[in-house]
């Protein structure tokens, strides 16, 4: 399992600075960090012009907005867009998620509920259960549910009118939903993680609204290393803001953002305190390998879980590190980072890579 097979918390995941899923803290600030109009909504260019279309379109025609579906890894703004559709829209929102939904009773009773237009955001909706799926389906194309009274050969089914409205659906990965769920979304968005340049201007609007002095070149600290993914980015400023206060004067600048994430122990690329020892195991006691998972996990003292499911996705996508039949690899780039110098095996092993 790793973030884009669930979004269920791997082990040792919840107390990385690093982490894409919200903590604490992070629910707490982010309230006030969210963007509020599809013009303050930073990148995502492509699915920002699709949406601003299908919601002009829907708002010409007096008409409720086409269901959305959202697909994107945690932390790069499905939640915010959702909020912001409801808000161009002039529509209330009522947040639930997957999880919440086990019973096909509690998606009557929230669907019976809503009102004209309003959105319903539901997260991790791959994670809906079967029977709640099945009147979702119905829900979502005739805005109606039956709803089932009794049990057995007595059981009755009550049909119930909806009121138009508009379903946000969010999913780490599109292709975990059933075709027939996934066919009844009138609109479908894709979440890219987001460009230094563009996590640049994330950084620049949070600094603003915590009113925190920070310089470009503090920004782009900030940015680069915060793994495409706006949520660190901002918690990576909170972190940043503390010790400029606490040890400088206040003002983030390059060095001082670099000392600070020195402190936190995250590197120029992004890497915490975990990813790097897992690249150093393979490096400095396995060559660069081809070494298997659990032999990997044992030399730098974590769960074979935590290795495969909190490192190495943003390893192998950072391209440092590939999974391959014979085992895990390390490529030229990770020992470029670490500052060593590549054995001259390592170089016939590069057929391996992207296996
Ligand atoms: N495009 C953006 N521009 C500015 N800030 C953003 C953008 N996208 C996300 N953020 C900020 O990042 C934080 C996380 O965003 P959000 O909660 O919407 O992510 P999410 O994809 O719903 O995550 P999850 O899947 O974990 O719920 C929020 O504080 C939000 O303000």
């Amino acid at each position: 399992m790793n973030w884009d097979d669930d979004t269920a918390e791997a082990p040792g995941e919840g107390d990385r600075i690093v982490a894409a899923a919200a903590d604490g803290e992070d629910s707490a600030v982010e309230a006030a960090l969210r963007p509020k109009d599809l013009g303050e909504f930073v990148g995502q260019e492509k699915v920002r012009q699709q949406l601003d279309l299908v919601l002009k379109a829907a708002r010409q025609r007096g008409a409720t907005a086409d269901h959305v579906l959202l697909s994107g890894a945690p932390g790069l703004g499905k939640t915010t867009l959702s909020m912001i559709i409801a808000a161009e829209m002039g529509a209330p929102i009522r947040i639930t998620s997957g999880p919440a939904i086990q019973h096909a009773g509690d998606l009557a009773a929230i669907l019976s509920s809503l009102q004209e237009g309003e959105v319903l955001f539901l997260d991790e909706i791959h994670r809906m259960s079967r029977p709640a799926e099945e009147m979702l389906y119905m829900a979502m194309e005739d805005f109606r549910v039956d709803v089932i009274v009794g049990k057995g050969p007595g059981a009755t089914a009550i049909p119930l009118e909806l009121p138009p409205f508009t379903l946000v659906g969010a999913t780490t990965r599109a292709g975990l939903l059933p075709p027939p769920l996934r066919d009844r979304f009138g609109f479908t968005g894709h979440m890219e993680f987001y460009a230094p340049e563009e996590l640049e201007r994330v950084v620049h609007r949070s600094a603003g609204l915590l009113d925190v002095d920070i310089d470009p070149a503090g920004a782009a600290e900030i940015a680069g290393r915060s793994r495409g993914t706006p949520r660190i980015a901002n918690r990576l400023l909170r972190r940043v803001r503390d010790y400029a206060q606490v040890k400088a004067d206040g003002v983030i600048t390059r060095e001082v953002a670099a000392s600070a994430l020195q402190v936190y122990e995250v590197d120029a690329r992004g890497l915490d305190r975990l990813d790097r020892a897992v690249l150093e195991a393979l490096l400095k006691l396995f060559g660069g390998g081809p070494v298997g998972l659990s032999t990997l996990a044992v030399a730098v003292g974590e769960e074979r879980e935590t290795v495969e499911e909190v490192a190495e996705p943003f390893l192998v996508r950072e391209g440092l590190l590939a999974r391959t039949p014979r085992g895990r690899v390390a490529t030229p780039a990770a020992w470029a980072h670490l500052g060593l110098a590549a054995p001259a095996s390592q170089t016939g092993q590069q057929g391996l890579f992207g296996v």
